[in-house]
């Protein structure tokens, strides 16, 4: 694993990028997130054929969230993404709760997490050897488009309604309600455009969050962010923000990564994450994902040796990949990357 420090943008590197290179230095020089957590609460039988998607188990099936991230605790992962992805309080509310239920819901997602965690270490108390590797729940912060559940959020485009500040309004409280759970990190996840970041990162000022976040944003071609803005420009944004302390991308095909983590070092020294999904592609009209051109655990795998030599931090999965992938890319960081 590559620790780099000095060069482009170190002096924006701030006590989030401080923070999560202390994490990752605990865990060995790399931590490794988990994979899909919608796709495996579906695995599981869950129904979520609802704009609330993944969310809807926070009403209907805790129980199997919290099994899902213990699941990929025991795979290897160092950090668990909340089930609030695409939890919101306006989306709440459409369903008919009150601001004070939506808001509670919210905090909900990340109680649960914390349970996991706890539920783990429990389980492993008694054993000779403590358990020293860092585990850390990151609150998941899906983008407005995630919330339409038109697939906009692997358009980017947001028509008119997509302005700065309608933006910011839309986020603000979801994100203050997320920080007093108490997570260890705010995970914006699969930012689709520019000005999304811009309002995260006046979001992140404006309400004095001290909970360092990453910024994760999805490509479509392996040089754009899915909006075809530049993810040169994105990876800017984020680096400005001293909050920010960790840039990278999501629900990618693993192929495109590699050319997409030496984009964003130009720009920056915070530590980078990936955690690409299967390669499949979702097909927001049929609500399924589609083609057989979806790599295997396998294959997947012996892209994360070449991720880390490029000096990718962070590794782990997003849709579709499964506890499998996670064990499979503690193996080989352990067996190709180990601490320097
Ligand atoms: N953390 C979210 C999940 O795995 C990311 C979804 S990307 C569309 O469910
Ligand atoms: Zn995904």
């Amino acid at each position: 694993m590559v620790v780099k420090s000095g060069g482009v943008g170190a002096a924006e590197e701030g006590p989030a990028g401080a923070a999560v290179r202390r994490w990752v230095e605990a865990g060995g020089g790399r931590l490794v997130l988990d994979g899909g957590l919608a796709t495996e609460l579906e695995a599981h039988g869950a129904d979520l054929n609802d704009p609330l998607w993944s969310a809807k188990c926070i009403l209907s099936s805790p129980h199997l969230i919290r099994k899902v991230h213990l699941d990929y605790i025991e795979a290897g992962a160092n950090i668990i993404i909340t089930a609030s992805y695409q939890a919101t309080i306006q989306g709440f509310e459409s369903k008919g709760f009150s601001k004070e239920q939506s808001e509670n819901l919210l905090t909900k997602s990340v109680e649960i997490a914390h349970e996991a965690r706890e539920m783990f270490l429990k389980q492993h108390s008694d054993q000779s050897t403590p358990m020293h590797r860092p585990i850390l729940v990151a609150a998941s912060i899906g983008s407005y488009g995630a919330y339409l559940a038109d697939g906009s959020e692997y358009s980017g485009d947001y028509g008119e309604a997509g302005t700065l500040e309608f933006l910011k309004d839309f986020h603000r409280r979801r994100l203050q309600v997320l920080a007093e759970a108490r997570p260890d990190l705010i995970a914006f996840e699969t930012i689709p455009n520019k000005l999304e970041a811009q309002a995260y990162v006046e979001l992140l000022e404006e309400c004095n969050i001290s909970i360092p976040s990453w910024f994760s944003f999805n490509s479509k071609d392996g040089v754009h962010v899915v909006s075809g803005d530049s993810l040169i420009e994105c990876a800017k944004v984020a680096n400005s923000c001293a909050k920010v302390g960790a840039v990278g991308i999501n629900c990618t095909p693993p192929r495109f990564i590699h050319s997409l983590i030496l984009t964003i070092q130009k720009v920056t020294d915070k530590p980078i994450l990936i955690y690409p999904n299967s390669g499949e592609r979702y097909d927001a009209e049929k609500k399924e994902w589609v083609e057989s051109t979806g790599v295997s655990d396998g294959d997947f795998v012996s892209y994360v040796s070449e991720w880390c030599k490029d000096g990718a931090a962070l590794i782990g999965g997003c849709c579709r990949t499964t506890p499998n992938t996670i064990r499979a890319i503690t193996r080989t960081l352990n067996q190709f990357c180990p601490a320097p």
